[in-house]
């Protein structure tokens, strides 16, 4: 253990991995503070789950180092590995098995102590103890989401890497998902969670974005907006589908999105794109609105904008 483990749950620096020719994480150092909830976005296969399992020791980088609780990512996984909960992608469960049973056999294969107790305590825990009964099969996607949370708390880790856990679960579900993420944060636990779905980025106290491989961003929703400098107007009137087509290319206009009926248009250079639109409005029937940038805006942005190394030699 050092000191950053009291300020840090996880803090790694340049960590590299290469599968094949393909540089699948390039110099990727981030900081997770404790109790923090920092979510882990960008687009399928640019390397969140293999940066995540780099900094629970279940991968050795190939370069760079850090620590996750305090402990060496590299020399010291196995001590990791008992403090951090994992949630991959695909969860197994037996689905002929009821909740309890499934969560007692994960105590048992871990040879966790006092397993009635842990089990039943994490049932009420999260909720599940009026459910304990019910075959595992038979729930929905939202209640076996928190079976496998639940199956990741039995240890009672201090930190939990969840990767893309809502993935596929309803609304109501995700938010009562992400209510609980909360309230494990607010007693201390860190959480590191991968998604794709921008109202769960925006609950997050951080973010980091990657693509292919790369870092591009990192910091508060704010914070992150802000460090691309956009400008953004929204458009709405007939035709817009056509106006994107026209305004591509035009001086100051960097991006054009549709939302719904209505047209974001992002530039950096303020002036230029307000000039670009008002001449593009004049005389027309289009109403433009300067408006806050979104995360959605900038995470599009960067994403067009960065490259794919994957492929190239190593
Ligand atoms: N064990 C492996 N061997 C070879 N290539 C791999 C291996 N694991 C991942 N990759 C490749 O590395 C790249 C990054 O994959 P990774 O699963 O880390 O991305 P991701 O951001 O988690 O994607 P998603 O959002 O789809 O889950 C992908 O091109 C993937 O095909």
């Amino acid at each position: 253990m050092n000191a950053s483990a009291d300020e840090f749950a996880i803090d790694v620096h340049g960590l590299h991995k290469h599968f094949g020719d393909k540089h699948v994480v390039n110099d990727v150092s981030l900081q997770v503070r404790r109790g923090e909830i920092f979510g882990f976005l960008g687009p399928n296969g640019s390397g969140k789950t293999t940066s995540i399992r780099m900094m629970c020791g279940l991968l050795t980088p190939d370069a760079g180092s850090g620590t996750c609780l305090g402990y060496d990512i590299v020399r010291e996984a196995d001590q990791i590995k008992r403090q951090v909960g994992y949630m991959t992608q695909k969860f197994s469960y037996w689905e002929d098995l009821t909740i309890r049973e499934n969560l007692d056999f994960v105590a048992r294969i871990y040879e966790m102590p006092d397993r009635k107790a842990l089990v039943d305590r994490t049932l009420d825990e999260l909720g599940l103890a009026s459910r304990a009964g019910q075959l595992t099969g038979s729930l929905s996607g939202g209640w076996k989401q928190r079976l496998a949370l639940a199956a990741c708390l039995l240890h009672q880790p201090r930190l939990l890497l969840l990767d893309e856990p809502t993935a596929g679960v309803d609304p109501t579900a995700r938010r009562d998902f992400w209510e609980e993420l909360h309230r494990l944060a607010a007693r201390g636990i860190s959480v590191l969670v991968s998604t794709h779905y921008m109202d769960e980025a925006e609950r997050c106290h951080k973010l980091a974005y990657i693509a292919y491989g790369r870092l591009l961003a990192q910091g508060t929703a704010a914070e992150v907006i802000a460090g691309q400098g956009l400008s953004t107007w929204t458009i709405e009137g007939d035709d817009l589908t056509e106006l994107a087509q026209r305004l591509r290319g035009q001086p100051g206009v960097d991006q054009t999105v549709a939302f719904g009926a209505a047209l974001h248009v992002s530039g950096r250079d303020g002036a230029r794109l307000e000039a670009t639109l008002r001449e593009a409005a004049a005389g027309g029937a289009l109403r433009l609105t300067p408006s806050d940038t979104s995360l959605e805006d900038v995470f599009i942005y960067m994403m067009a904008r960065s490259s794919d190394n994957f492929g190239a030699p190593a």
